[in-house]
């Protein structure tokens, strides 16, 4: 008896061939996600855009057959998806987001500022230089977890390095969660390896400190100038601002880039579950702790300093995670409670920093 196996083979072995031409907004990067939002009717009278390009004057928003710039509103961002109101534009409803990338603003308000909406993998940018700092990585990977994006690690600059393997190590310990990839944004190697996350239909971003190579990286993907870069002043590894709109762009094969401005100042936002997501195994050690307030100090019956006396948790890590979380309580309480906590946030943070200072035994 034979068998027809031809339907466990790939595409091109079976001679069949399985690949569907994607609709206008699917090549937008339009998801199931989103149509379940939405109802025949709603799709008829107010037609889906995505938001690719924010300008003081307006969102330049793209749709089946649709290019135009609708008045500017602080609750949508680069990458959402609204049902365009063609009779009333600024009633255009946005969509639930699938995910969003935020950040707490520079200056005295604080207020909540949007990043991007709909991305479906960050990459967090550094460097095989003196940008490469852990505790950075971490901030942002905990971005990553609460905005529910999956979060890749690239370092860049691994041709002007002569050994990047310790770096590759000290990200690879971030967690084992997070993938991380080594390049040369100048070469072609990020066409190839960045090439599982960069499919059509997904929805990409680069954060990282300016001058890292976020700008390269876009252009090398496009293979073409999208994205400014800027030359590096090479005494201290810092680049200049050279990014300053927010931007989706889309390769030739759909997948939509988002090009960010350089957030060195980027500050943790209501972010607890991605913080406790990152530092899993101290959180799932504190929650052994004799006294749930215990804050792992002196306090007896402590699971932290048990584990620390037995050298299974590194003190600089438990310092870096102590430092997020007070950063974390203090960004993500109102005005009046921040003033009051202000000096126990800072008595906090100078305990933190004393104790990472402390030689290990
Ligand atoms: N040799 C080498 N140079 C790189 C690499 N990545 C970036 N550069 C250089 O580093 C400089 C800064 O790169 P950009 O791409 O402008 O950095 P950015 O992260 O976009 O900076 P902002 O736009 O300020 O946020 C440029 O001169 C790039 O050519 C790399 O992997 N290898
Ligand atoms: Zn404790």
């Amino acid at each position: 008896m034979t068998r027809d196996y031809s339907q466990f083979l790939p595409p091109s072995a079976s001679g069949k061939t399985t690949i569907r031409e994607r609709s206008p907004l699917e090549k937008l990067g339009w998801k199931p996600f989103f149509s379940q939002q939405t109802s025949v009717d709603d799709l008829t009278h107010t037609p889906p855009v995505r938001v690719v390009e924010v300008h003081r004057s307006g969102l330049h928003v793209l749709g089946e057959g649709l290019d135009i710039t609708i008045p500017p509103r602080s609750d949508a961002t680069v990458g959402d998806w609204l049902l365009y109101d063609q009779l009333s534009p600024p009633d255009s409803k946005v969509l639930e987001r699938k995910s969003v990338l935020e950040r707490r603003a520079p200056g005295s308000d604080r207020k909540k500022q949007l990043i991007a909406a709909n991305v479906d993998t960050v990459f967090i940018v550094s460097s095989c230089n003196k940008d490469f700092n852990i505790a950075r990585l971490e901030r942002y990977v905990a971005l990553a977890f609460e905005a529910d994006v999956t979060p890749v690690i690239l370092l860049t600059k691994a041709d002007l390095c002569d050994d990047p393997s310790p770096y590759v190590d000290k990200a690879s310990a971030i967690s084992n969660r997070v993938l991380v990839e080594v390049l040369n944004a100048l070469s072609t190697d990020p066409i190839t390896k960045l090439a599982p996350w960069c499919k059509p239909g997904q929805t990409i971003a680069f954060l990282g400190s300016s001058g890292v190579g976020k700008s390269t990286l876009v252009n090398t993907l496009f293979m073409d100038e999208v994205a400014e870069t800027g030359a590096i002043r090479d005494d201290d590894s810092k680049g200049r601002h050279t990014t300053t709109r927010r931007q989706l762009h889309f390769t030739s094969t759909h997948c939509a880039v988002v090009d960010t401005p350089g957030m060195r100042e980027l500050q943790l936002t209501d972010v607890e579950a991605g913080i406790s997501h990152l530092f899993g195994d101290m959180v799932a050690l504190a929650g052994q702790c004799r006294f749930n307030d215990c804050k792992h100090d002196t306090e007896p019956g402590c699971a932290i300093q048990a584990a620390l006396t037995r050298g299974d948790i590194d003190p600089a890590r438990l310092a870096r995670w102590n430092k997020l979380a007070a950063e974390e309580d203090f960004n993500s309480s109102s005005l009046t409670e921040r003033k009051s906590a202000s000096k126990s946030f800072q008595k906090r943070i100078n305990s933190v920093q004393q104790k990472s200072r402390k030689p290990k035994k």
